[in-house]
């Protein structure tokens, strides 16, 4: 009979180590609790294997061997193919040089036992499988690297392969973690029941031998019985003794029959444990099977996997050599096409070759006067810079000329204007744009609107909403312009009321326009007012050796259409404009208190008492808003020493209160009630600058105290100058249309050439005065004298009367 071996991979040591601890442990037992002698100790390796009590253990060379002969089972391991297929891998791998192998051959084996090598070889099986897999991943894994990439799409996809691939590996990897717990289990059970076995068949071994010595002890007994009764005497003796025996061999009998029983109960439990450990192996070999059947899948899984990887290599293959092949067709039909090119250029050039040397020719010839060309610029430029400049020159000289003229021309038309003007009597106007003060505000609203001309004095233009408007009058100022500008400006007018004329210098213009800064200036740099007294005072200095003069100086202001006298005792006294009784038509003032300058200090003291007595109030527009017509009057009495010859000159320096909206100023209440008097005021004085200009037989002076009291400086022999006061910026435009519009409209006004008030007569002779007829007019009361608007051949007199009998001729500290 062939002997044969069934080989398993215990694995490890500890497998051998728990059999041998197993086998001392029994002997341990029946050593100390049966008291039987023990079987002879052997070197682990010489010792005979305690579960199948054959073959022996061999160590060496990195591998345990244990050989045994199996001389019963190799039929029934024959007939399992599946074992016998095992068995062939078994020893392959063994001879491969695997260490810590262990073939053992047994004798014989139970079913338990078949199944458990079953389970280990397929336990192997499935481990060289795992490898087989490994080894097959390595290789797809190596695959994919080696191909070459054609097409983002592709790489995409044999990354995701790859990625399965590896994720494929991690399960193989844990299902390969699970197997080898799995065989640990095995192999631990594996241990447990050959130690089962061990001790049962251990167990059945004492049974056997103690009930053989029992039988054989009864045996003998049942001999020494015989004998005994065949003898006579002694026979009770033996009985007796035998008896004795018996009883002791019963309870011998009774214990080996207990302890039988107990070793039965073992048995039954280590039955009982043996069919738990096989359920258990039941339980092993399902999960076995359920991990092949993942492994199956995850073949499959790899299989598609590397189809798939396969398949995609194949596409891009074909997608490579497709547009390998179509790149090559182009480039074909390109060489192709250039090819042709190259024919044509070849015979272009042969053809090019004559033209090329003529063209060298020219370019030699070029390159000749280029190389001379800066020299020739040089002098071209020379001389052509030498003739511009002199042109320049010329140029120059001409313009200077011209300008000249031009000015000159400028001038003469002005004075020609000047002189047309005074003969014409028309009212001069001059407009004044002051400059963009920080109540204006900031933003586009408060740019400036307004631009001149730089060759044109007289010119102003507007920007009003987007569109430009040009207004010329007399003179313009721009904010540039000082306060002695503006004066050299008027100062021939004001001169003139010393020559016996009668001045008026008016200023107009929206509220916050400058008309106060004007007239009345800081004390810093007074305006017109100071200014024109200051001068009169220099004039008749320097005339003082031929003519004696005066210079009375009144004040007043019309505030809601009442006059009221700034320089006097009771400023709050109502006055009234009257018709001078005799019959001259001329107009005064009774109450208006005039007092006599005589230096500088007396004038200054003039205006800060005036000044005080003004009403000015804040406005949104202003903040100290004059909101009255306020009127300096200055009376220039001359005499010439030599001649008698009288002269009385008036000037009027009025200072119109600010025209304001309503709406925009935020008036209420009394400033309201102001504010209208003011505007109706502006309105009459518009409508009466409308009938003198359209030369209306009826002139509506009347119609307010402001145009009643300038009647004589709008109406007659006045010279009448007119300032309109501009305020340059955005938000404004639209007063400021409105007043350069009214400006022209006066400036067409012709008032008629100014006369001078002259008569061959002494101011001084009281006799004289009194009786000049005309003077005769009634005194209003006992302080009242007046100040006519303007003064005739007959007025002086009366005018002297009147400020003699009130006693303020002198001068009088204000
Ligand atoms: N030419 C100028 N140079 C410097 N500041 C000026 C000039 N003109 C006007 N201003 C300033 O503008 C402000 C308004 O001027 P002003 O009071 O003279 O206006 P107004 O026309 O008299 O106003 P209202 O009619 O309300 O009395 C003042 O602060 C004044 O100092």
């Amino acid at each position: 009979m062939v002997p044969s071996r069934r080989s398993w991979n215990l694995g490890a040591t500890p497998s051998l180590r728990g059999l041998w601890r197993v086998a001392r442990a029994r002997a341990r037992e029946r050593e100390l609790g049966m008291a039987r002698p023990a079987p002879a100790p052997a070197s682990p390796a010489a010792r005979p294997f305690p579960h199948t009590g054959l073959g022996r253990l061999r160590t060496g060379r990195g591998r345990d061997t244990l050989v045994g002969r199996d001389e019963d089972s190799s039929a029934r391991v024959a007939a399992r193919p599946g074992l016998a297929q095992c068995r062939a891998r078994s020893v392959e791998w063994a001879d491969s040089g695997s260490p810590r192998k262990l073939y053992l051959t047994v004798q014989g084996g139970t079913d338990l036992e078949k199944h458990r090598d079953l389970l280990m070889v397929e336990n192997e099986r499935l481990r060289q499988e795992l490898q087989c897999c490994e080894a097959e991943l390595q290789a797809l894994r190596a695959q994919p690297a080696a191909t070459p990439c054609q097409g983002c799409e592709h790489v995409q996809e044999s990354t995701q392969l790859r990625d399965k691939v590896s994720q494929l590996q991690m399960e193989v990897l844990e299902n390969k973690g699970m197997l080898s717990e799995l065989n640990l289990e095995v192999q631990q059970k594996t241990d447990r029941l050959a130690e089962v076995e061990l001790r049962l068949k251990d167990c059945l071994a004492e049974k056997a031998q103690e009930e053989e010595r029992l039988s054989r002890r009864l045996r003998n007994s049942h001999e020494t019985i015989a004998s005994l009764q065949a003898q006579s005497p002694p026979v009770k003796y033996v009985i007796k003794t035998v008896e004795v025996d018996s009883s002791k061999t019963k309870q011998a009998l009774n214990e080996s029959q207990a302890r039988n029983q107990h070793l039965q109960e073992q048995v039954a439990m280590q039955r009982q444990v043996l069919k738990e450990m096989e359920q258990q192996l039941e339980s092993s070999n399902q999960l076995t099977t359920q991990l092949r059947s993942q492994i199956s899948m995850y073949e499959t899984e790899l299989e598609r996997a590397h189809g798939k990887m396969l398949e995609e290599m194949q596409s891009m293959e074909e997608d490579k050599n497709r547009a390998i092949e179509e790149a090559f067709a182009r480039a074909q039909v390109e060489m192709k096409a250039v090819h042709e090119n190259l024919a044509g250029v070849r015979t272009n050039l042969l053809t090019l070759q004559p033209a090329l040397r003529t063209l060298t020719n020219d370019y030699n010839g070029l390159k000749r006067q280029v190389r001379s060309f800066p020299l020739l610029l040089q002098e071209a430029l020379q001389s052509v810079k030498a003739e511009i400049g002199q042109a320049i020159e010329e140029v120059n000289t001409n313009n200077q000329e011209l300008l000249r003229k031009y000015r000159r021309e400028l001038q003469l038309r002005k004075k020609c204007h000047n002189e047309l003007v005074r003969l014409k009597g028309n009212i001069r106007v001059i407009a004044r744009v002051r400059p963009i003060t920080k109540e204006d505000g900031e933003g586009p609203k408060a740019a400036s609107v307004v631009t001149f001309d730089p060759d044109d004095d007289a010119v102003i233009h507007l920007l009003h909403k987007g569109k430009p408007v040009s207004f010329e009058l007399d003179k313009v100022f721009s904010p540039g312009a000082s306060q002695q500008d503006v004066f050299q400006e008027v100062q021939a007018l004001i001169t003139s009321c010393i020559d016996g004329f009668n001045v008026c210098i008016f200023a107009y213009g929206q509220t916050g326009a400058g008309k106060t800064y004007t007239m009345e200036g800081t004390r810093e740099n007074p305006g017109i007012n100071q200014r024109a007294l200051q001068l009169l005072f220099s004039e008749v200095q320097e005339k003082a050796a031929d003519w004696e003069y005066t210079i009375t100086v009144s004040v007043t202001e019309i505030y809601n259409e009442v006059l009221r006298d700034l320089l006097g005792t009771e400023p709050q006294e109502k006055l009234e404009i009257r018709l001078c009784p005799d019959g001259s038509g001329q107009l005064y003032v009774p109450g208006l208190t005039e007092f006599q300058v005589q230096s500088v200090e007396d004038i200054n003291k003039v205006f800060e008492f005036g000044h005080n007595n003004r009403t000015t109030e804040f406005t949104n527009m202003n903040e100290h808003s004059s909101r009255s017509h306020a009127l300096l009057i200055v009376t220039v009495r001359g005499r010439d020493c030599s001649t008698g010859l009288c002269t009385i000159g008036k000037l009027n320096l009025v200072d119109l209160a600010g025209s304001e909206r309503v709406g925009k100023s935020g008036a209420e209440g009394s400033r309201l009630r102001e504010a209208q008097h003011i505007n109706k005021s502006l309105s009459a004085l518009g409508d009466v600058i409308a009938a003198l200009r359209s030369r209306q037989g009826h002139v509506p002076f009347r119609n307010s105290k402001l145009t009643y009291l300038l009647q004589d400086s709008l109406n007659g022999d006045s010279k009448t100058l007119m300032v309109v006061q501009v305020s340059p910026v955005e938000k404004n435009s639209s007063e400021t249309l409105c007043s350069l519009r009214f400006a022209e409209r006066v400036r067409s006004v012709e008032l008629g050439p100014g006369a001078r008030h002259t008569e061959l007569r002494s101011w001084s002779s009281q006799e004289h005065l009194e009786l000049e007829p005309a003077c005769q007019t009634p005194q209003p009361s006992a302080r009242a004298h007046s100040a006519p608007a303007s003064g005739t051949s007959s007025r002086p007199g009366s005018i002297r009367r009147k400020l003699q009998s009130s006693g303020k001729l002198k001068p009088v500290p204000v």
